[in-house]
């Protein structure tokens, strides 16, 4: 026998399976594999699609300029091959007072960007770009997290670099790898400075009405 109750939950249990089918895709304009497991922390299930996007750091920009283009630049690109979908794309670089720090180009400009960072202030820009498509609406905004480094001997310098992990992050270090070992102090957000901002990411799908109880959990 079937109990009201029962019925009550089955009906119930459609509706959530109704939602859950009509909720728009999630997808992530980034191969960076910190950009994809920090946005699985917020319990979405989402694609990943790369952008084709050639990073390029004009001289006159500002670093919160940089990063909202080149953020908004990766979710455009993607938000043109895909229909009926949430896009995210996202931008980090380092700021110090000689200028804006990208990604080393190789392991001797590794070296030259660490001896400037250490024992020095830098910050950290995540530049964050949420499209609704098809209606085409955008969300555009940008996050700073401030690092004071410790003095970091040659020798330790130089067996980093070698190391490899510097070589596809912004400002030549991880601070979720080997690299925590040279920060002095952290003012701000932590998953900012790794590459994606969580709060401030749940806060503009909220915008969206894209809510983390409508998610499906991983
Ligand atoms: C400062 C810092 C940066 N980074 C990383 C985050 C980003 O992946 C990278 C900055 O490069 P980005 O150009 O922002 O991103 P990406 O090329 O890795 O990925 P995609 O464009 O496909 O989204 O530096 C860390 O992992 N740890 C750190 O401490």
């Amino acid at each position: 026998m079937v109990y009201p109750s029962t019925i009550g939950s089955i009906v119930e249990g459609f509706f959530c399976h109704m939602e859950v089918i009509t909720k728009k895709r999630l997808i992530l304009a980034s191969t960076s594999p910190r950009r994809i497991a920090l946005l699985k922390l917020l319990g979405y299930r989402f694609d990943i699609i790369p952008h084709s996007i050639d990073e390029y750091i004009p001289d006159d920009a500002t670093p919160e300029e940089v990063v909202l283009n080149l953020a908004f630049m990766k979710a455009h690109d993607v938000a043109g091959r895909v229909e009926d979908a949430i896009i995210i794309g996202a931008d980090t670089l380092v700021y110090h007072k000689k200028g804006i720090i990208g990604k080393p180009k190789d392991i001797r400009d590794a070296k030259k960007i660490l001896s400037l960072l250490s024992n020095s202030a830098h910050s950290i820009f995540t530049g964050v770009c949420i499209i609704d498509k098809p209606s085409q609406k955008k969300l555009l905004r940008n996050e700073r997290t401030q690092i004071t480094m410790k003095h970091i001997p040659e020798e330790e310098l130089e067996a980093y670099v070698q190391s490899g992990e510097p070589m596809d992050k912004a400002g030549a270090y991880a601070i979720q790898g080997e690299g925590e070992k040279f920060i002095k102090q952290i003012t701000g957000s932590y998953s900012n400075a790794v590459g994606l901002p969580l709060g401030l990411v749940q806060e503009m799908l909220n915008k969206f009405n894209y809510h983390n109880e409508d998610a499906e959990k991983f």
